[in-house]
Formats: C-alpha cells, structure tokens, sequence
C-alpha cells in the first residue's frame, strides 16, 4: 500500500473530530441548546423537511429547548416577537441577507423570490410590484369572477336549485382548489386559459409543482444532498416532476412571447371563447404589465429572461399557497359552525346578489376577514423558518448577538402557536383578530415581513376573500359524511407528536404547505 494513504486518511480523521469538537463546543451557537445532530449537520432538518413536518419539529423544539434553539451546525431559531422584528422587520432587514441554501430553487439565474438580497432585489422588487399593485388587482378581478364561476359550478354540481336541501357527492377540495387557484394564475401572469377545473388534461401540471417541491424543500436544509448527488437517487420521482413542469413551463413562456411579438400560437392559438385553451384579453396580465414596467428610481427594465423567470415564479408562489389557505378556510369554517354561521351571515347581509360580489364591496366583512386570518395563523401555507444570513458585525437577534455568517430564523407555524401571545393557539379562534391585538399581528407573519414580505399578499386575500364569499353566499358546505369527511384533520393514531389534534388542519410543509382534504358536500341556497 501507498505510504501516502494512512497519512492522508489519519488528516482527514484528525480535521473531522477537530471539526466535531469545535462545532460541539468552541461554535459561537455552541451555549444554544437544540437537537444533538443538528450540532453537526442539516440532515436532521432536511429529514423533517422531507417528511412534511418542518413546521411541527420546530415548533415542538422550541416547546422542548425554549425561545433559542441551534437547528443546524450555524443556525440559531428564536421564538420571540422582539427576534422576529429583528429579522425580516423592515428597519433591520437590511442587515441579513437570505440564506444562501435557497440558492438550490435557482434556475439559472435569481428571480426576486431566490434573490439573495440587496438593491438588485430591490429593483426587481419595484418593478415587479407594478405587476401586483392595488389598481392591477381591481382588474384582475374580472378574471377571477370567471373562474370563481367555474368553481363554483363544479363544487354545487348536481345539487337542487330549489333549496331542497340535498347535498352534492364529496369533493376533495385539496384538488379543486389546487385547480381553481392555478387556474387564476395562470390568467392573472399569463393570460392562459388552462382550465384546470373543467378538463383533466393540464391537470397533472398541480400535482408536478407539488412532488417537485418535496425534493427542493429537503435540499434548502441540506444543500450538500445535491452537491453529493444524492437527490439524484433518494428523489428519482421529484426530479422527473420538475422535469415535466419545466416542459411545461418553457412550452408557455414560448407562446407567450410570440404572443407578444404578435404571433399566436400554441396555447393561445385557439382565441374563441369555446376553445379549452385560449387567450383572454379581457384586460392586461402581468406579464403585459412587467414587459411596460420600469423601476421608478432607476429607470430600469426586465431583460426577456428576466420576464420569463419572475412570471414564472408568480405562479409557483401564487398557486400553492393560495391554495392552501382556501382549502383551510373551507376546514375550519366547516369545523367551528359559530364561525361558520357568522361568516355566512355576514356575507349574505352585505352582498345581495352574486354581482354584487366584489372586492370593494367586502371589504367591509370584518368576521370572514378575521375567520381567514384565523384560518392562516392555525395552518400557514408557508410553516417553516425563512433563514437569513448575518451580514453585519455586532447584529442582535432578540438581545443574543449572533457573528457574520451565522443563520438566523423565525418558525412561522411556531410563533403562530406561541400561548404567550395567541391564547389557546390551537383552538380556531376568529374573534382574536377583532379584539385590536397589536402584539397577536405583530407576531402573525403568514406573508412574512418587511422587505422580503409576499409581494402577492394584496391579491391572495383578494383571490380567497372572493372564493370564500361566494361560496357561503350561494349555498352551505359541511364536512362529508362518512370516514372521508375526517380526511385533512389531526389525531390519526399513526400521527407524530403536533398532529395529534383532530381539530387542526394538517399540513406537509415543502416550501408551500401541501394537504389532503377536506372533502366537503355543497348544498345550493334558493337566491332571490
Ligand atoms: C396565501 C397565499 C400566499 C402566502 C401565504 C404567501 C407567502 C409568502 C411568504 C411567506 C413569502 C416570503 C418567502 C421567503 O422569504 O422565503 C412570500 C414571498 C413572495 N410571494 Fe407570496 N404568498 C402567497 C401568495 C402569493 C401570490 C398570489 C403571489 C403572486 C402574485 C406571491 C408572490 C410572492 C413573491 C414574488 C415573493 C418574493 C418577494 C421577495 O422576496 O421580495 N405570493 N410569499
């Protein structure tokens, strides 16, 4: 044997147990307490990421370690209000960058969501706000209502229009709501006409983002999974996902720039109304918007790959989480008939006809607000931590100084259930959020916050609050008769501590919160 051999594998011994010493005890994070391997590695966190249960691990380490907890080798969590201000609040954000494991969601090149940070990001972010401002929104409604029609059509399908009573077979609404908010996007971005709910052809498109996201979601704690190649073997399924949705996704891009350059083809070839694919113009999509849009400080504009990444992530942001946070509302709504009733109440006393359903005219319906609020607070789409990095010397996290380099984060679905804060956290509660409670929406961060903060917030609660309302306004819901009407709750006897409670909607935390169920049965009320 080559004398070299032993030598070299003797200083690789030696590099790793001084290694394993100095994270175990010399690390600044090293005085944090927190799980044993994540001392180490990102393994355990990706472990938990790929099983769907982030969210809860977190949530259940803070119960167990307190306030400050180490969740990877340079990783501090911390469960305060005062951390989370300084984090992603808008005056300090500037001294973080995200973490650079969402490097591993980057094609090609970063799109405002993966964006490190900094005044390139806030360029894109300026201009891409225009696609999403409060006046695009109002005309984006148009395109919505359609869908929403749609919808709607398909859920009360085969119920009475004669207030008989009967309710329609169960519906799995973890699926059409998955095919309503993608088919809202794909309009909204695109001006694409997929029609999700009513032909089953694209509709494997939901189900590619959703496997996909499971890999990607265990590679952004574990990044080192791919630079070893092992995602290659451990995801086989996800990565073919990903594949079939790039297709996809490149195949639409395409069009939609011929279309742009006035050639319709492809999806858009076929304009007529009755067409299953088609273009609307009914008024402008963002991508129109972003293509006009220039950055009001520096006048600059979005190169064509730029275009194509930042409309492209519009709909992977929109989609799932939209989607999560109807199919919860619908849960919780159905759970907890107070609620229900008054929410019902509410909408059918402000609205008189189903034209009358419009944003403008709901905002005034403070309990569905508040029942949504509830319903994201209980179940973020997004439960995880959003981790940045310490950019700056002498930077405090919650009065704990924490070195350059070092991660720092704040688990969503854990401050959501923090007692100090949110009183009986598990416990669907809308009326917490009509009490004026400034330290329960200090602590609510579903869209995150400060500059890194959903730029889609406006037009989620638009989208939802319109979903929500028609629903509750043209009939009722309930959950399915039968064992299928338990689908989506907690309490399963094979459940992880933290899915134990049967009145929580259960979520699988990869990147957005994907779900099952509820299934839910519809009933037609007679409209005047
Ligand atoms: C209920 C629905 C939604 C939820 C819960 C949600 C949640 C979030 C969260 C937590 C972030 C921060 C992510 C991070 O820091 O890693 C985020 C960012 C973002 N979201 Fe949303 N989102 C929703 C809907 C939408 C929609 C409809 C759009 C598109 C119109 C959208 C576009 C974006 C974009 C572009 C960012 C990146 C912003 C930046 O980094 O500057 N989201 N969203």
């Amino acid at each position: 044997m080559h004398v070299g051999i032993p030598i070299a594998a003797g200083a690789v011994a030696i590099y790793m147990a001084a290694r394993l010493i100095y994270l175990a005890f010399l690390h600044p994070l090293a005085k944090y307490p927190g799980p044993f391997l994540s001392k180490f590695t990102f393994a355990r966190a990706s472990y938990y990421a790929w099983k769907g249960d982030i969210h809860i691990d977190i949530w259940r380490c803070h119960e167990k370690y307190g306030d400050y907890v180490r969740y990877g080798p340079n990783q501090l969590l911390v469960n305060t209000a005062e951390g989370l201000q300084d984090i992603y609040g808008r005056r300090t954000s500037t001294k973080f960058l995200k973490s650079k494991h969402y490097e591993v969601m980057m094609h090609q090149a970063a799109n405002t969501f993966t964006h490190r940070g900094g005044k390139d990001h806030l360029v894109r972010r300026r201009i891409l706000a225009q696609g999403v401002s409060a006046q695009a929104q109002r005309e984006y409604e148009t395109r919505i209502a359609t869908h929403i029609e749609k919808f709607c059509g398909a859920v009360f399908d085969g119920t009475a229009t004669n207030g008989s009573g009967a309710w329609s077979e169960p519906r799995n609404m973890a699926k059409w709501c998955n095919y309503l908010s993608f088919d809202m996007m794909a309009d909204i971005v695109f001006g694409a006409q997929y029609n999700l709910l009513g032909d089953d052809r694209f509709r494997y498109v939901t189900e590619m983002m959703e496997k996909s996201n499971v890999r990607i979601s265990a590679l952004v704690q574990f990044p080192s999974l791919s630079w070893l190649r092992l995602d290659k073997h451990l995801f086989q399924e996800a990565i073919f996902a990903r594949n079939r949705f790039l297709k996809f996704v490149f195949r639409l891009l395409r069009d939609r720039m011929e279309l742009s350059n006035g050639n319709v083809c492809g999806i858009f070839e076929k304009s007529h109304a009755t067409s299953q694919l088609s273009y609307s113009t009914k008024s402008r999509d963002i991508y129109s918007r972003l293509q006009e849009a220039r950055d009001p400080q520096t006048g600059a504009g979005l190169r064509k790959e730029e275009m194509a990444s930042e409309s492209t992530t519009l709909i992977v942001a929109g989609s799932d989480t939209t989607s999560c946070c109807i199919s919860s509302v619908l849960f919780y709504l159905s759970d907890n008939p107070q609620a229900y009733q008054k929410a019902a109440q509410e909408v059918r006393s402000c609205v008189s006809s189903q034209d009358d359903i419009t944003g403008s005219n709901l905002a005034s319906c403070t309990y569905l607000r508040a029942c949504i609020d509830e319903a994201l607070r209980m179940s973020p789409p997004v439960g995880t931590a959003l981790v940045r990095e310490v950019m700056t010397e002498g930077t405090l996290v919650s009065g704990q100084p924490v070195p350059v380099g070092c991660e720092v984060g704040v688990g969503t679905y854990a401050i959501h259930h923090s007692s100090q804060t949110y009183p009986e956290p598990f416990v669907y509660k809308p009326e917490r959020w009509l009490e004026g409670n400034a330290a329960a929406r200090a602590s609510f961060i579903p869209f995150s916050a400060g500059i890194r903060s959903c730029l889609g917030k406006g037009l989620a609660y638009t989208e939802i609050t319109l979903v929500i309302a028609n629903l509750l306004f043209r009939g009722d819901f309930k959950f399915a008769d039968g064992e299928l009407g338990t689908v989506g709750r907690g309490g399963n006897k094979s459940a992880v501590y933290g899915r134990h409670r049967e009145n929580e909607y259960q979520l699988y935390d990869h990147i957005a919160g994907q779900k099952k169920g509820p299934w839910l049965q519809f009933s037609r009320r007679v409209l005047s």
